[in-house]
């Protein structure tokens, strides 16, 4: 039929919109919508008042990044030349004497691992994150090992008796540390638990800013650790520490980045028991175990051991890590099982890796015990002949631990992480001190001298601000590190060359002993002492 032949030719009928209703509404305001968004540049160009800034600050903002983008391009770049896994960063924990220094990384040790550390004596190495393990020292309270220290830190904290104020190591390590390339620098305040008045809290807290951001730059960290609880910081405070130091960008300084050093964290004394027998003062020979850092080592460099002197290198040897770091593939986390921790010198960890054999220590309870009671029967029934047995047997006979045995080689030799006397305090008990210091003694402790009243007036005039702990909280949590870590380094540079000319050493019997207070200019000349609480 006809109609069928139609049916493949047949033209619709075409679509008719509709010109009137709400759909029809509808469409016709999207589609000049899209107009007015789509501004073509070149207009924009024709009227450039119209599409000038509206906000000054804004203005002031953008151009001010625009120009430290200028500066940072203009910087030359810092090239990293380390590949594998790198080495721990060194954390080292500085200060006047009985300031906190050990509960620091006890506290800042037990949040990373959940162990207890019995003493902090020698590097402690710990696993912060995935790609990242930071090695904690605490400085030695004397000027060579203030020296030795600036040498291998890479962060330094220093800590501040915020009940007393500054006091002079402060100052003498920052100016080492000036010649020392300068590493990363927060301060922390303890001792603020002493404070009973918390106006007078907040404004030392903040006076103290103002002075440490003086003397080091502008914006420099602080941190406050408000006081003790059950003989611990408080962990609140201690998180957002530990986090800063987590998340904490370190830029190689150039010095280091050329040669190749080693922070020793353990170390042994091989030479034969014959010869030392024969002749006590005999030449020895020392294995000395630590990360390299820096660039590669080659076997016959001479090194110098800081406060020993120089020495040719018998044998540098490679040896499988003591604390590496997590797998990273597997897991998104870091798991509790796999906080690891590497403290052989203060006596924490199950591993101890020699050149030749690897101690494992286990713990009493875990161990099945074959060692002959008093009654001469074998408690516990193992094969007697066996040769593991009788070296176990053995061992279980030794009067003396490894530990006891390098105590008292120690001192017969010489002491690596030694805690001398401070050169300083015996200079000064020598020197022209010793008058001033004859005449505080006679005052009571807990006494300031002569001038306490007018600064306890003086530290109540003046604003406090109350927002700084929640500005450092903030901080840690909105971190854009790229930025701060740039402009730290920038301004520590900047400002290195206007540090203390300006200040005075005063020593005084405070809290039971001898210490030297910081007085700064300003203090000096109009006559104001701090006082604590
Ligand atoms: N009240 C109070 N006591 C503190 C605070 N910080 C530390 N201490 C106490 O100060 C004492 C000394 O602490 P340490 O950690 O041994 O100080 P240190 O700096 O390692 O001391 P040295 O190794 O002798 O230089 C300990 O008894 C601590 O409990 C604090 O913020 N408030």
């Amino acid at each position: 039929m006809a109609a069928d032949d139609g049916g493949t030719d047949q033209s619709h009928k075409a679509h008719r919109s509709r010109q009137s209703g709400a759909s029809a509404k509808k469409k016709k305001r999207g589609k000049s919508d899209k107009k007015s968004r789509d501004i073509p540049d070149n207009e924009k160009k024709q009227n450039p008042r119209a599409f000038a800034f509206s906000s000054s600050n804004k203005a002031k903002r953008l151009q001010s990044r625009a120009v430290e983008k200028e500066q940072r391009r203009l910087h030359a770049p810092t090239i990293d030349r380390t590949y594998g896994e790198p080495p721990p960063f060194v954390v080292l924990v500085h200060g006047p004497p009985q300031v906190g220094k050990s509960l620091l990384i006890k506290t800042l040790v037990k949040h990373y691992t959940k162990h207890n550390l019995p003493e902090v004596r020698g590097p402690i190495t710990i696993v912060s994150g995935k790609q990242r393990r930071v090695q904690f020292v605490e400085c030695p309270n004397d000027i060579n090992g203030m020296i030795d220290a600036a040498k291998f830190a890479d962060l330094a904290l220093l800590l501040i008796d915020g009940s007393y104020g500054f006091e002079m190591e402060t100052f003498e390590f920052l100016n080492i540390l000036q010649v020392h390339g300068f590493p990363k620098v927060m301060g922390v305040l303890t001792h603020l638990d002493k404070f009973k008045d918390a106006k007078k809290l907040k404004k030392t807290k903040q006076r103290l800013k103002h002075r440490f951001w003086t003397e080091i730059y502008d914006g420099a960290k602080l941190f406050y650790l408000s006081g003790l609880i059950h003989g611990k910081y408080p962990k609140r405070e201690i998180h957002n520490l530990a986090r800063f130091i987590s998340v904490m960008k370190f830029h190689p300084l150039s010095w280091r980045a050329a040669h190749p050093y080693v922070l020793v964290d353990r170390f042994e004394d091989v030479t034969s028991p014959e010869s030392v027998r024969l002749n006590a003062k005999c030449d020895r020979n020392i294995i000395l175990y630590g990360y390299l850092r820096g660039c590669n080592m080659k076997k016959g460099t001479k090194v110098h051991i800081a406060g020993v002197g120089d020495y040719n290198l018998a044998g540098v040897t490679g040896l499988p890590d003591p604390c590496p770091l997590p797998s990273a593939a597997k897991k998104k986390g870091l798991r509790d099982k796999e906080k690891l921790f590497y403290a052989p010198m203060s006596g924490l960890g199950d591993l101890l890796y020699d050149k030749d054999a690897i101690y494992v220590d286990i713990n009493d309870h875990f161990v099945q015990y074959s060692n002959v009671d008093e009654n001469g029967e074998v408690t516990r029934k193992g094969k007697a002949d066996e040769t593991g047995v009788v070296m176990i047997k053995n061992l279980q006979k030794s009067k003396f631990g490894i530990d006891e045995k390098l105590e008292s080689l120690e001192k017969h030799f010489f002491d690596i992480f030694g805690r001398k006397q401070n050169i300083l305090s015996q200079a000064h008990d020598n020197g022209k001190d010793a008058e001033a210091e004859e005449q505080n003694r006679e005052l009571e402790p807990y006494t300031m001298g002569v001038d306490t009243s007018s600064e306890q007036s003086d530290s109540e005039s003046g604003s406090g601000s109350s927002d700084e702990d929640e500005a450092a909280e903030r901080d840690v949590k909105m971190r854009s590190e790229d930025d701060v870590s740039d402009k730290d380094n920038d301004d520590v540079t900047e400002q290195q060359t206007e540090l203390k000319d300006h200040l005075k050493e005063r020593v005084e019997y405070y809290g039971g002993r001898r210490r030297r207070k910081v007085v700064f200019g300003e203090d000096l000349a109009d006559n104001n002492l701090e006082v604590a609480y």
